[in-house]
This record gives C-alpha cells, structure tokens and sequence, in this order.
C-alpha cells in the first residue's frame, strides 16, 4: 500500500483575475498564499508526513508546495520537477478573461475549449508574447514537445510517462509522495487512477490547496475510487466556485450580449 497526496496550487493571481492561464508562470495571490498554508495545516493535522514532493516547473505550484511543507517543518524533504505535471497549455486563450471569452464565443464553445476531452482552443503563435518556446526552462525540451495549445486528452499522454517514470517508483520503495501542480494537470492524474471516462471527466474540478488523499493497491490503484479530500466541506464549495469560474452555468446577464487516444486502460502503475 502506498500514499499519494494531490496539491493544486492555491489561488494565483490570474484565476483571482478570472484569465485563462495554462503555461504562464503566474504568482500565488495573498489568498493562494493562504490557502498553501492551510493545505500544510491540513497535512498536519492529518498526520501525513510526505517522503518526497513531485511539481511541475511553475512557481505558484511550486511555492504552493513550499508553503505547505513548511507549516509541516518539511522544507528539506527531496523535490522532483518536471514539465510533464505543468497546467494544461491553453494555446492562444492564455492571458484573456474566462468571463469575456464565454460572451464573446457563447457558453457552448468555451467549454468546450475549457473542459472537452479532446478540442484544444486555437494554438498560440511562437511569437505571442505569452508563448514558451523561448522559455528558459525549456531550452532542452526539443521544440515541437513544447505546446502551443492542449487538451485534456494532451496532458494525459505528456503526463503519464512522468507518472510511470518518476511517481510510480517512489510509491513503489514505500514512500509517501506528494505531487503539487495544476487543476488541468491533476484531472489527467485522477483521470487515470479512477479510470474515468472521456465523458465523465469534463464534471470533474479540483479545488485549490486541499490535499486530496489516495491510498494505492500494491497495483497503484485507489482503494477508494475518487480518494479523500482533507477537508471535503471546503473541497465542495471550492469544486463549484471552479466549475463556475467565467460565469458558468449561470444565466447570461442581460448585457452585450483530431481525436486523441485515450491512456489505455490496465494496471495503474505498470508501463502497457
Ligand atoms: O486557467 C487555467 O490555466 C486553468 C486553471 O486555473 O483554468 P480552468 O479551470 O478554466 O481550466
């Protein structure tokens, strides 16, 4: 049996701002900051002491795990980074208002550029300013692995390799892994532990900074399917405030007015 603990970042600046933000390397806002130490209260309290801490190469993911393993006097515990856990790249929707998209382009085609398995939104241009082909910490990925647009569909093939190469083989030597990274990267994540549907994956949000908790079979799957949030009360009132993000289902206010494979299916923790 082993433990993994899946962090989304607390709040950042840009989902405060309600604009799209994929691969843009935004801060944590004043709340996100407190809601990082709360996920560390919450480790506490729970009695979790993580081994090894996995995140993605952005920094509200991986302030937010500093923040958190330092209310847990964790601060030294070994760090693992990769691209492969980064937010889900939201091509050429990347800086705009979730709010002003939907009423430019109607309900329908915003969610499906924001929660459909497989229709990434338009791709960004190389020389958009908010691009990352000239990114720094990319400079050794080859170019055409760096996205110019995904979908859901995307980040579980980018992700799933990191999972079998990296996660799999600390829970494997016993250790309690904690992953901090992205509400897109984390629903390929969960996607592939509760063997959720392309259908049944677009209902499902991740709140911000509340560990979700999965106990693993020797085969790296869920002894309960969906796992457990550390504080479900807050969990579900934050799902909704994701859900609803760009004005969700919400009546409109009188006013201006190629297929992907799926992972295949299996042993969670074993290369097909
Ligand atoms: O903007 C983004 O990168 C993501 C996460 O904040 O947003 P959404 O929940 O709309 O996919």
């Amino acid at each position: 049996m082993a433990t993994l603990v899946l962090l989304r970042h607390g709040e950042s600046v840009w989902n405060a701002e309600d604009l799209f933000t994929g691969w843009v390397d935004v801060d944590l806002s004043t709340k996100g900051e407190s809601e990082a130490t709360r996920g560390g209260d919450l480790l506490l309290d729970a009695d979790i002491t993580p081994d090894v801490v996995h995140t993605s190469l952005l920094k509200r993911a991986i302030r937010t795990a500093n923040i958190a393993l330092d209310v847990a006097d964790l601060l030294w515990i070994p760090v693992k980074r990769s691209w492969r856990l980064n937010e889900r790249h939201y091509g050429a929707l990347q800086g705009k208002n979730k709010a002003q998209t939907r009423e430019e382009f109607g309900e329908e085609q915003f969610m499906t550029w924001r929660r459909s398995y497989d229709t990434p939104p338009p791709p960004i241009k190389d020389d958009d300013p908010l691009s990352q082909v000239n990114d720094l910490r990319y400079a050794e990925l080859p170019s055409e692995l760096i996205p110019r647009s995904e979908c859901l569909a995307d980040v579980v093939d980018r992700l799933l390799p990191y999972w079998y190469d990296s996660i799999v083989p600390d829970l494997a030597a016993g250790k309690t892994v904690l992953v901090a990274a992205h509400g897109n990267s984390l629903r390929a994540l969960v996607k592939h532990l509760d063997d959720i549907s392309d259908e049944q994956i677009v209902g499902l949000n991740i709140p911000t900074g509340i560990p979700l908790v999965y106990e693993l079979d020797d085969d790296f799957a869920p002894l309960k399917r969906g796992g457990e949030y550390l504080d479900p009360a807050a969990a579900k009132a934050a799902i909704e405030a994701v859900k609803n993000q760009g004005g969700g289902k919400k009546p409109a206010a009188p006013r201006k007015p190629e297929p992907k494979k799926d992972a295949p299916k299996g042993r969670r923790g074993r290369k097909k």
